[in-house]
């Protein structure tokens, strides 16, 4: 039976927090995603590989068991929640909320709230939940805009610092959930390497919430 093991990890925020849980099972990248091309990036240890993917992407690399792990936000893992996979571990990294926010001076509104997002399933949810009709805009990015030029009354989005809102004359107004990145594993490979993996979440468990 092959021991290699695949992970899969989108780069920037993930990649960075993600470094010294790595280094702590003795697995460095020998390079650096942010400056090589490649996708594929051998580590310190040869049996381990990293594949560099969107963060979108991960939970379905790790599903179709072509990573056997993978490290996805809980925003990601809510919004679309994938077959075949186990979440292992909250690894207290890239942590944030998910929200609704609106301008800072609330406009009137005399019709049902638009909301922009790209969350579109976990804002449906949420208001199913709180029994509001609303009309969902689906957005792939700078979600801020939309409040300001009139395309949606409200975000749902991600906060950290609030920066972002502040900057744009929003401000958060209600709290769906509290965000932080999973470690994810295939349900095949959790079976046939567990040992492995076992010893790689020891390894991490060193470092989470240090
Ligand atoms: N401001 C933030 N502070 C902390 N964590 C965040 C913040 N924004 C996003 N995250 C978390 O980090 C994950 C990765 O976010 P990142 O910004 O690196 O990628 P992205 O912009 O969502 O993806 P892509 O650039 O591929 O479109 C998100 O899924 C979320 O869980
Ligand atoms: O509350 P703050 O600390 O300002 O963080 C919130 C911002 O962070 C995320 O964007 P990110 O920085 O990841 O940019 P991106 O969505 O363009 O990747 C999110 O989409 C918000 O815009």
């Amino acid at each position: 039976m092959s021991n290699q093991l695949t992970i899969a990890l989108s780069k920037g925020r993930i990649f960075k927090d993600t470094l010294p849980l790595l280094k702590a099972a003795g697995i460095e990248p020998l390079d650096d995603p942010d400056t090589s091309r490649k996708l594929i990036l051998e580590t310190t240890q040869p049996n381990v590989r990293l594949l560099v993917v969107r963060t979108t992407d991960a939970p379905t690399y790790v599903s179709y068991g072509a990573a056997d792990l993978g490290v996805a936000g809980k925003d990601v893992l809510m919004e679309a929640p994938s077959d075949n996979l186990y979440e292992l571990l909250d690894l207290q990294i890239a942590k944030c909320r998910l929200m609704v926010a609106g301008p800072v001076e609330e406009r009137p509104h005399g019709h049902r709230l638009k909301i922009a997002t790209k969350y579109v399933n976990s804002a449906r949810a949420y208001y199913a939940a709180q029994g509001q009709q609303v009309d969902l805009i689906k957005l792939y990015g700078s979600m801020e805009l939309a409040p300001l030029i009139g395309l949606a009354d409200r975000i749902v989005d991600l906060v950290d610092t609030g920066n972002t809102l502040k900057a744009n004359h929003l401000k958060p107004l209600e709290h769906i959930a509290d965000i932080s990145s999973r470690l994810i594993v295939n349900q095949h490979a959790y079976k046939t390497k567990y040992a492995q993996i076992q010893q790689i979440i020891e390894k991490f468990n060193t470092v989470i919430g240090k």
